[in-house]
């Protein structure tokens, strides 16, 4: 027979016991009582049996993208649950590390115009969690004169009205002295280039979205989704309902939307992220006049390289490859396999021919991975079949200056608000 009756209340969370009755029917119960989020069900009847909690929108994921799409629900006033498969802070996705490039210069229009709200977005969090985030140095973009990506880059920041410089080989000389630029590459100046503090930001958005009322639940990895009207999610520790599911799982994300049936063409890659030292230290200034830069399209160098000033590791410069090797995200680590990509010599010939200060071998090399998409867009969409489960992937190794905006279209998707952003390029049936 049933039996409900209201066991607990506080001012957000109400649990009730209801007959051990399965999932359609915890279901179709929840659809006809007056119970929405927020509210805590728990089936009573024998005490080993599991306890279902339904929020109003669940995050799966808590990076970069995640933990904005979760902070934008709560300013909404939503009270979404995000959850994390690992212990936090973790470094085994793609959002850890102390730095990530932040810029407005993009070959893309849409991109560009995204980060005039994105530069506004992380000024509100440094305010509101009162730590600094943004260091700005300008960046360089280098390639040979003509190159069509820097052509649209110029022609965006000049559209766009953002401060910017165009650098003739003599000026790029004078300026960087340190760089060996050479006959016939020009460069660009983006004004609003700078670093921003990755750790620290995923930690400043955290704290704020709990301070809104949000919830994180770490340490729990999602194992099962079962769709519907109600979702239903279960972890390594306990199963949720929520009417809503936004997926953000960066490098796991194939594996998190196989079993809901969809196939997306991700490819994850790993990427060796490089620190070089000074060749003899003090003996040059380097270390200083070392820009932000991002170069494409150099003379014999196939693969975009970028370049941060000396930040993390005092006395020592971040030079990476936009690229890498395919990996999944737990065989990162696992050194005995063979590189298609040459990487390492490909940045150490770089070091040598372009930055001739530096020790061509790098000094520390770190892990962390890219999800890339074949036009390197990122999916910012419903789920085909399941319109209440939205996905935010394949973020290209370029996600982290504009995920503000990436969470703010996120949360619009999952609550039906009108949307700020045209997401044609976005899209999944563009594949
Ligand atoms: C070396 C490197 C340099 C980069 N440089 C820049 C840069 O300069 N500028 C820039 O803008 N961007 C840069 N990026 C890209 C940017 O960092 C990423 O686009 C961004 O961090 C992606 O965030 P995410 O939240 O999608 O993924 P992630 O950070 O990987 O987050 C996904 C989360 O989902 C969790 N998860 C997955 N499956 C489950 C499950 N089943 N249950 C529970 N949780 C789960 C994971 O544990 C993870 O924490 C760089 C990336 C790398 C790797
Ligand atoms: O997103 C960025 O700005 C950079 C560009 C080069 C590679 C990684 N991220």
């Amino acid at each position: 027979m049933l039996q409900c009756k209201q066991i607990r209340h506080t001012a957000r969370v109400v649990q009730i016991a209801v007959p051990p009755a399965g999932g359609a029917y915890l279901e179709s119960f929840l659809r006809a009582s007056s119970f929405s989020a927020e509210h805590s069900v728990k089936k009573q009847v024998n005490m080993a049996l599991p306890i279902y909690s339904t929020y109003d929108c669940i995050v799966l994921g808590a990076g970069i993208q995640g933990s904005f799409t979760a902070y934008h629900l709560a300013k909404s006033g939503k009270k979404p649950l995000l959850l994390e498969q690992f212990p936090l802070p973790h470094t085994r996705g793609s959002s850890h590390g102390q730095t990530r490039i932040i810029r407005k210069a993009y070959p893309e229009d849409f991109y560009t115009h995204m980060m005039e709200e994105g530069y506004k977005l992380w000024e509100e969090v440094e305010k509101a969690s009162g730590t600094k985030l943004y260091r700005n140095t300008e960046l360089l973009v280098l390639a040979p004169d003509g190159n069509p990506v820097l052509e649209s880059i110029c022609k965006n920041l000049e559209d766009f009205k953002i401060p910017w410089e165009r650098l003739t080989q003599e000026t790029l000389k004078q300026r960087y002295p340190g760089f060996s630029i050479k006959p016939g590459e020009v460069g660009c100046v983006d004004s609003s280039g700078g670093v921003l503090c990755a750790d620290k930001a995923l930690k400043a958005v955290q704290e704020l979205f709990q301070q809104m009322g949000g919830v994180i639940h770490d340490g729990e990895k999602v194992q099962s989704i079962e769709p519907g009207p109600v979702i239903k999610v279960t972890t390594t520790k306990h199963t949720y309902a929520a009417e809503k599911l936004v997926i953000t799982a960066g490098p796991w994300a194939q594996k998190v939307l196989s079993p809901l049936g969809l196939q997306l063409p991700l490819k994850t890659l790993r990427i060796n992220v490089c620190y070089w030292k000074e060749k003899f230290p003090g003996k040059s200034d380097i270390l200083t006049n070392a820009p932000l830069f991002l170069a494409g399209g150099l003379n014999g160098v196939e693969h975009e390289i970028y370049g941060l000033p000396s930040q993390e590791y005092p006395g020592l410069i971040k030079i990476c490859l936009h690229n890498g090797n395919e990996a999944e995200p737990e065989e990162r680590d696992d050194l005995a396999k063979e590189d298609k990509i040459k990487d390492i010599s490909i940045l150490s010939s770089f070091v040598s021919n372009y930055l001739p200060d530096l020790n061509p071998e790098p000094a520390i090399i770190e892990r962390c991975m890219y999800t890339v998409t074949p036009d390197h867009n990122y999916i910012l969409d419903h789920h085909p079949l399941h319109k209440n489960i939205v996905i935010g992937a394949g973020f290209s190794g370029h996600g982290f200056k504009i995920s503000p905006v990436v969470g703010k279209i996120l949360s619009e998707l999952c609550t039906g608000a009108p949307l700020t952003y045209n997401l044609k390029p976005f899209q999944i049936n563009r594949f």
